[in-house]
């Protein structure tokens, strides 16, 4: 993609975007809630038309139809036909390139066992569990081996402990079929398990660019850490009241950043709530101000009540672009 825009009337959907997708490799297209994530991959597919351009394999997109983009696409809601078996469902494509009976039935039973369904063929799909229906559409956009598949959001429909088994499966999914895919979420946990790169958007525009690491490690600015889940963006310098030597720039606190123990800064819990492996607390600490804080659930304190926090280091990421000077230290080192 590159100079990619795409407006309606008045409203920049997507600004100025630009980036490559490597051949085999998945991008995520994370961002809040009408950042333009749809849209974008929607470009990507031929259903909005922007300015600017989409090529594959250094061609042009623009003229070419939809149908002939050999794209394939999964939305949230699977889209299955109601009227057809599992196997006519995943068959479809291929019936349509005119892929032959014994070839097509071959390419079912892969697709099937690849996506965790051997056996359900014949099954009609107005039977399938949601998880089981988004698998159909996954085989069946995967059948007819698209140069790209575009998921939007294909997993949303679930509940969460479904969306995380699947989330796996996908990847492993995108990975043993060596498809090169694009992904909307709005989900980072998603993201980072489904992708190799990951693009965060916001207002339109896509704000950086790296691997899962590179960007949970180092968000290129204050609202790109609170997208990814830091409780706090704070000057560095503030953590001096834990007794650490003074810093520069930016910090993001990640949920786990401060933990209730024998620490040096006092506060009190004013909201609690239990996750699923400890409590979360909002503390107002003194020199700090309103901060998120754990506790372990067998002990942990009730609203009111007054408590000292302890900071782990590795719950603490640098926001900002990275200096030259810290490149350059971080190279020596
Ligand atoms: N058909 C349309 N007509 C007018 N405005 C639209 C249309 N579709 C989307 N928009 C606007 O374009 C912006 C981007 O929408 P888009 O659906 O791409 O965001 P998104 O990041 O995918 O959001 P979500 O996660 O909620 O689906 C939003 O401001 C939205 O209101």
């Amino acid at each position: 993609m590159s100079g990619l825009s795409v407006r309606y009337g008045t409203v920049a959907a997507v600004s100025d975007v630009d980036f490559e997708v490597p051949d085999g490799s998945v991008l995520a297209l994370l961002g809040p809630s009408g950042c333009g994530k749809s849209t974008l991959l929607r470009a990507v597919a031929g259903l909005e038309v922007g300015t600017g351009s989409v090529c594959w394999d250094g061609v042009d997109l623009s003229g070419v139809p939809v149908h002939r983009r050999g794209f394939g696409l999964v939305f949230q809601d699977g889209q299955l036909f109601p009227h057809r078996d599992v196997a006519g469902n995943v068959a479809f494509g291929l019936r349509m390139a005119g892929t032959p009976r014994a070839e097509r039935d071959a390419r079912v039973g892969e697709l099937l066992e690849l996506v965790g369904l051997g056996g359900h063929a014949a099954r009609r799909v107005g039977e399938l569990s949601g998880g089981e229906r988004q698998r159909v559409a996954l085989a069946r956009a995967l059948a007819p081996r698209p140069r790209v598949l575009l998921l939007d959001e294909p997993l949303s429909a679930l509940d969460r402990a479904l969306r995380e088994q699947l989330a796996v499966d996908l990847a492993r999914v995108l990975r043993v079929s060596g498809t090169t895919a694009l992904v909307v979420t709005h989900d980072h946990d998603e993201a980072f398990t489904l992708a190799d790169r990951v693009a965060v958007m916001r207002a339109g525009r896509v704000r950086q660019v790296g691997t899962p690491d590179e960007v949970w490690a180092h968000p290129v600015d204050d609202e790109t850490a609170r997208f990814l889940g830091c409780g706090r963006v704070l000057d560095a310098a503030e953590l001096a009241v834990f007794g650490d030597p003074p810093r520069r720039g930016r910090v993001g606190l990640r949920p786990s950043a401060l933990r209730v123990g024998p620490g040096p800064v006092h506060g009190e819990v004013t909201a609690r709530v239990h996750r699923r492996d400890h409590v979360l607390l909002v503390v107002a600490a003194e020199g700090l101000g309103r901060v998120d804080a754990v506790a372990g659930i067998a002990a942990a304190p009730q609203v009111g009540a007054r408590v000292s926090l302890v900071l782990d280091p590795g719950g603490v990421v640098p926001v900002g672009q990275p200096s030259r000077v810290s490149i350059r230290d971080r190279a020596i080192e």
